[in-house]
């Protein structure tokens, strides 16, 4: 047996067309959605995630104000950035990529919550806990929309997230967890004690640890979904946390790269053109 594809980089297209005619209507109105990012030092995998934010938002009609930092850049020059793109009218939203090898919860702190596209300011996670609304962190959420555009069932199913991180692990259990959702979530990390026996009783999951191929195929239940969205690099190649053998047990993975990755870049997307649309019909 061999696994379907979960296909983020189809999904992405599609999600794109979509978002396309939303924004053409918000042209229309007046309003030119705008994206910032904020980029500090010369790591080439956040240089080419940069880039492709951007190429995403010119093809779709969002325009871009990017800001590029030395590595030298310190916690002031960055935070001064931030204010700026608080400031700026033109800037509907906008992230600060990580690493930054900076104080990063001083610098997700001092965005403006209205303008956090990535979903991750305090202020927004905190709504999230609370179930109130709010941008949603995009490799999450996209992870979500990548099961549920290709038919997954995601309520009542068994998921096991095998990583705690703030960017995907902790806010997709959260996620998971809504009535909206409706799924039963085991958190796994460094310090479970079995991590095959947990993984074995999953319909869905999520492998988020980057300790490539962590997730091999003795752990996965036949037919169970899988998505793998850890990212490390291994001779120079995107390597994810799921070992290739499990494409002859699952139902379902994402493969790596061309899963998760894109969707981060659609919710992200989506995240920009929801607050414009706010911004028309609070
Ligand atoms: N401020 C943020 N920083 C980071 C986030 C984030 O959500 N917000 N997540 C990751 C990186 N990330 C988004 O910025 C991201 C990861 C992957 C992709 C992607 O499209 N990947 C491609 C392949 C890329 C390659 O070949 O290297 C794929 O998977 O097909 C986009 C964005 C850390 N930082």
């Amino acid at each position: 047996m061999t696994a379907q594809t979960l296909d983020g980089a189809a999904t992405l297209r599609t999600i794109k067309a979509e978002l396309a005619e939303r924004v053409a209507a918000l042209r229309e109105q007046g309003v030119v959605p705008g994206l910032g990012t904020v980029l500090v030092g010369d790591d080439p995998g956040s240089h080419w995630y940069v880039g492709a934010k951007h190429k995403d938002c010119a093809e779709i009609g969002i325009t871009s104000i990017r800001r590029d930092l030395p590595a030298t850049a310190t916690q002031a020059e960055v935070e001064a950035v931030i204010d700026e793109l608080n400031a700026d009218d033109a800037c509907t939203g906008f992230i600060v990529q990580q690493p930054t090898g900076l104080d990063e919860f001083a610098l997700l702190s001092r965005v403006d919550p209205d303008k956090d596209v990535d979903g991750l300011h305090p202020v927004n996670l905190g709504k999230l806990v609370l179930g109130e609304a709010g941008p949603l962190p995009c490799t999450p959420v996209g992870s979500i929309e990548l099961l549920r555009r290709h038919g997954v069932e995601i309520a009542g199913a068994e998921v096991v997230v095998v990583g705690r991180g703030i960017t995907v692990g902790r806010p997709l259990g959260l996620l998971l967890t809504r009535r909206s959702e409706n799924a039963t979530v085991t958190l796994c990390h460094t310090g479970t004690r079995d991590l095959a026996a947990h993984v074995r009783t999953a319909d869905i999951v999520v492998a988020a640890a980057g300790v490539p191929g962590i997730v091999t195929a003795d752990m996965v239940k036949p037919g169970a979904a899988v998505l793998d969205v850890g990212v490390s690099r291994v001779d120079g190649k995107v390597t994810g946390d799921v070992h290739p053998d499990v494409w002859d047990v699952a139902g379902w993975v994402s493969p790596n790269p061309k899963g998760v990755g894109p969707m981060t870049r659609a919710m992200l997307l989506t995240n920009i053109v929801e607050i414009a649309e706010k911004s028309v019909r609070p």
